[in-house]
């Protein structure tokens, strides 16, 4: 099949979160079996200046309509192998930036432009290059108009595009929203600037473009798909995501089995596997020499994340004292909200025996807490799929994990399913935390079922080869169901 992915960041080229992740393994794997694979992605500075973008070609150059400009734009293909191009859509004035959405303080003012203006540019690409794909898929708000303006083109100039256009959803808490006003950048009849449309309360709304005017929303794990139609998971979208009940899918990501590999990681000092763990001690040692901290008679405890709401940060905030008092350690790698950043450093600074904590973004040190914690905590109030969880069982570092979206489906809870668990599961709540934290440390305690379920939990397949042969059979179907 021809498969073109669109998204606003893809790993190893561009990545502030999960999203990266999935999109650079898609991308990989579907090509992996066969498929020919493009993907489109902005031209940020970070592209620009990388080493691959030196064999980049420019392909084609862009008129973009948006309101009442025309706006220049060029397309840069970059070849990756036989059946893989990478497409960069360059304008700097949108995409020369330090960062991806804007600073820490703000979000950038013009959004609604660059990723309007990207969407669009796509599209024109598409035609120009003559790509005729069987399948379209868009990732999240920042391409949720794609679908609809790619169906627009193909309807004014009698040409298609794709026969089936695909839009995922990894945060619906992400909505793409921009003022009224912003609609007029979009050039759609004004139809489509309503409540069937991209209205949403008294605001245009990105991610319902997506979620309206695709032929499939698909969503990251099964369990996600069935929390969205609800208004407590819902985002307010719920009733959008209702009209499109029977064309939603749920598949739980896979992970990248050769990044995320205990036996050959670059990032480790010491190896491990199933069959010799002694190079997890080693791997412990050496995170806990790395952040100042020495070993206590608890367990150690990692978490790394986007410190925000999301990800239960307040949570763990109410029970750090847990921590100190049974002589555990906790390292925590995150960057976010200001004011959780302030908060765990005061705890590190109080607590300097017991607790460390680095405001970074750090693809080594995340490795590092993976392979060096017995537990990788992750309190989330809600998880689309959540991909930590899954890096921690394949390094033997137990999950301790809120029962909610991707989380559930991938965490096997060892207290109610001792035979089989593959870590602890609780419920997104003060209370329930608690007691997940003191299960873990029972858990602990008893050495040969902690040992079972760490040498369970590693054997897991999370390889995006089972998840792949998944999102081929729904494309298939998809274009061959009518
Ligand atoms: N400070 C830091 N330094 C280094 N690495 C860091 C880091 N903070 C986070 N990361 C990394 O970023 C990724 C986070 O991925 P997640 O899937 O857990 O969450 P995210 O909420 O970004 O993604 C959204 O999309 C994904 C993909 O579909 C869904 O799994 C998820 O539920 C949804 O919220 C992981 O690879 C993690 O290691």
């Amino acid at each position: 099949m021809k498969i073109v992915h669109a998204a606003s960041e893809m790993f190893p080229y561009v990545k502030t979160g999960g999203l990266a992740d999935v999109c650079g393994s898609l991308f990989k794997s579907l090509a992996s079996v066969g498929h020919d694979v493009s993907f489109f992605l902005p031209g940020y500075r970070k592209i620009i200046e990388s080493k691959e973008f030196e064999s980049a070609k420019l392909k084609v150059v862009l008129q973009v309509e948006l309101g009442e400009q025309f706006l220049r734009g060029e397309v840069w293909a970059i070849s990756l192998g036989k059946r893989q191009t990478l497409y960069i859509i360059r304008r700097d004035e949108f995409y020369d930036r330090a960062n991806l959405y804007g600073t820490r303080e703000r979000d950038y003012d013009d959004n609604d432009r660059r990723f309007i203006y990207f969407s669009k540019a796509v599209v024109q690409a598409m035609r120009l290059l003559e790509i005729k794909a069987d399948i379209l898929h868009c990732h999240d708000w920042q391409t949720g108009l794609l679908p609809l303006f790619l169906r627009m083109t193909e309807q004014e100039t009698g040409r298609s595009l794709a026969l089936k256009t695909f839009f995922s959803i990894h945060n619906l808490a992400f909505q793409g929203l921009f003022p009224r006003s912003s609609f007029k950048l979009t050039n759609l009849s004004p139809e489509f600037n309503a409540i069937d449309g991209l209205e949403f309360y008294e605001q245009i709304s990105m991610i319902k473009g997506g979620i309206f005017f695709s032929d499939k929303v698909m969503t990251v794990s099964p369990n996600y798909a069935r929390e969205i139609l609800t208004s407590e998971f819902g985002c307010g979208l719920e009733g959008a995501l209702k009209v499109r009940e029977d064309d939603l899918v749920g598949i739980a990501n896979g992970i990248d089995m050769d990044v995320w590999n205990p036996k050959k990681d670059p990032y480790l000092l010491n190896h491990y596997s199933v069959n010799d763990l002694s190079g997890k001690e080693l791997c412990q040692e050496n995170l806990l020499k790395k952040v100042g901290l020495k070993k206590g008679e608890g367990p150690v405890y990692g978490m790394v994340a986007r410190l925000t709401e999301q990800k239960g940060v307040d949570l763990l905030l109410k029970r750090m004292n847990f921590f100190v008092k049974n002589d555990c350690r906790l390292v925590v790698l995150g960057k976010g909200d200001p004011t959780y950043e302030k908060a765990l450093r005061r705890w590190a600074k109080s607590h300097p025996e017991h607790i460390a904590i680095c405001v970074l973004l750090d693809e080594e040190m995340s490795h590092l807490i993976e392979a060096g914690s017995d537990f990788f905590i992750m309190p989330s109030i809600f998880e689309p799929c959540g991909l930590n969880q899954m890096y921690s069982q394949r390094y033997g570092t137990l999950p301790l994990v809120s029962g909610v979206g991707g989380l559930k489906d991938t965490v096997i809870d060892v207290v109610s399913d001792p035979e089989n668990g593959t870590g602890v599961v609780f419920e997104p709540n003060d209370l329930a935390f608690k007691q997940g934290l003191e299960d873990s440390l029972e858990l602990f305690a008893d050495k040969k079922a902690f040992d079972h379920t760490v040498l369970r939990a590693m054997r897991r397949d999370f390889s995006w080869k089972r998840v792949t042969s998944e999102y081929e059979a729904l494309y298939q179907d998809s274009v061959y169901s009518d």
